[in-house]
């Protein structure tokens, strides 16, 4: 089921959480909110729930306008057909398993054998079905966030939303659940609402990511083009680009880096050069750092200040003449290891220099009619 949010805004008092908020999730795909702590991704999902009257805009699930601010509509959350699962998974603990899945269904006066079949079903979903009757408080984080999600699975909701609901669990359990919620969303064809701060995890659920900054959407896209070509310095930086420098240009595809003394050559495409404040933004695993100076552009003799191995890798804090910090990540495969004092060559492959505008203003989201259908994609 679509969903389409236009010009949504929220404010509490005289903060502006939400500001002209424009999105369309296409049916069945799985969009994940993306941002910082405070940005307004809660917010967003609260306002699509019916669990927040925004301040003006209009939201559509299906054919149904659920919030029109100019019409005065504001359906409640339970006639929106959506299901929630929040970062505390509020289980209840007095009760098994099976009644905190089955309680909702309850409340709905359906028959015995309806519930039981659902309520097995979802159980199945998530894999929990040996653990029906056995009492909510006695499982572990692991198991309540299924608990949670088979809560919520078992309504049949047309669209799911889910707020950080891997956040207490421990990485190892979260890589997992990552991939079985993916499953899940695709198995069932859920239109999907992720709310996460986690890159890695937006990558792994989404099939696009709107990145949220200070209540704005700055950009909308697929995650492998929201990597490679990120809108802004301040979104490549989210994503976790280390290095990112001012620069001015200075013809061609030279760009001097500022307070320096030092150039860079970019022969990547760049974006946004009228907006001004330029930076280069570069990839530490793009750094290369070796004993011999090698040949090419962009290399400079450099100190390697600390060293810190990280297994698979080594990441280094290097200095260029004193004027430049650059953060570093080494493969330890093929590569010597080198420790903080050492002299080395520093080089960057002009085509992984980024320049890009410091900030960008929000991208439009393509109209659904553009919106590949996730399980297409998933199989082409
Ligand atoms: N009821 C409220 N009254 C006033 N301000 C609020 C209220 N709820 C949220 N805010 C503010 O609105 C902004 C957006 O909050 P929101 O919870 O949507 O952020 P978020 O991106 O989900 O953050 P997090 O990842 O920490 O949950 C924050 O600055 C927050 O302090």
């Amino acid at each position: 089921m679509r969903i389409k949010i236009e010009n949504l805004q929220l404010r509490y008092g005289p903060f502006t959480a939400i500001q002209d908020m424009d999105l369309e999730i296409g049916d069945r795909e799985s969009v994940v909110l993306l941002g910082k702590s405070g940005c307004g991704k809660t917010s967003t999902m609260r306002c699509i729930a019916g669990l927040e009257e925004p301040t003006a805009g209009r939201i559509t699930i299906g054919e149904t306008v659920v919030f029109d601010a100019e019409a005065g509509i504001n359906l409640p959350p339970n006639k929106r057909n959506v299901g929630m699962v929040f970062q505390s998974y509020a289980v209840w603990p007095h009760m098994t398993v099976f009644e905190n899945v089955a309680y909702s269904l309850k409340l709905q006066k359906l028959a015995k054998a309806e519930i039981r079949q659902r309520v097995a079903e979802a159980l199945a979903l998530v894999g929990l079905e040996r653990f029906a009757d056995r009492g909510a408080s006695l499982l572990s984080g692991g198991q309540m966030q299924r608990v949670a999600l088979a809560r919520s699975l078992v309504m049949r909701p047309a669209v799911l939303l889910l707020d950080e609901p891997l956040s207490n669990l421990d990485a190892r359990l979260r890589d997992r659940l990552r991939v079985e919620l993916r499953e899940i969303q695709l198995r069932l064809g859920l239109t999907t609402v992720y709310v996460t701060h986690d890159q890695l995890e937006a990558f792994a659920l989404a099939d696009r990511i709107a990145l949220m900054q200070d209540g704005v959407i700055v950009q909308v896209d697929e995650p492998d083009a929201m990597y490679n070509t990120p809108a802004s310095a301040s979104v490549a930086h989210f994503l976790g680009v280390a290095n990112v420098l001012d620069v001015t240009h200075s013809g061609g595809d030279a760009w001097s880096l500022t307070g320096t003394g030092l150039s860079i050559t970019s022969t990547a495409p760049v974006t946004g050069a009228d907006l001004g404040g330029l930076k280069a933004c570069v990839r530490s695993e793009d750094i290369h750092l070796a004993a011999e100076k090698p040949v090419g552009l962009n290399v400079y003799p450099a100190t390697v200040l600390v060293s810190s191995f990280q297994g698979a890798s080594t990441r280094y804090a290097v200095s260029v003449g004193g004027k430049l910090e650059l953060d570093v990540l080494s493969s330890a495969r093929g590569g010597r290891r080198f420790e903080a004092g050492a002299q080395v060559w520093l080089s960057i492959d002009p085509a992984a220099v980024q320049v890009l505008p410091e900030t960008a203003t929000a991208q439009a989201s393509p109209g659904t009619a553009d919106i590949v259908a996730p399980r297409e994609r998933v199989r082409s």
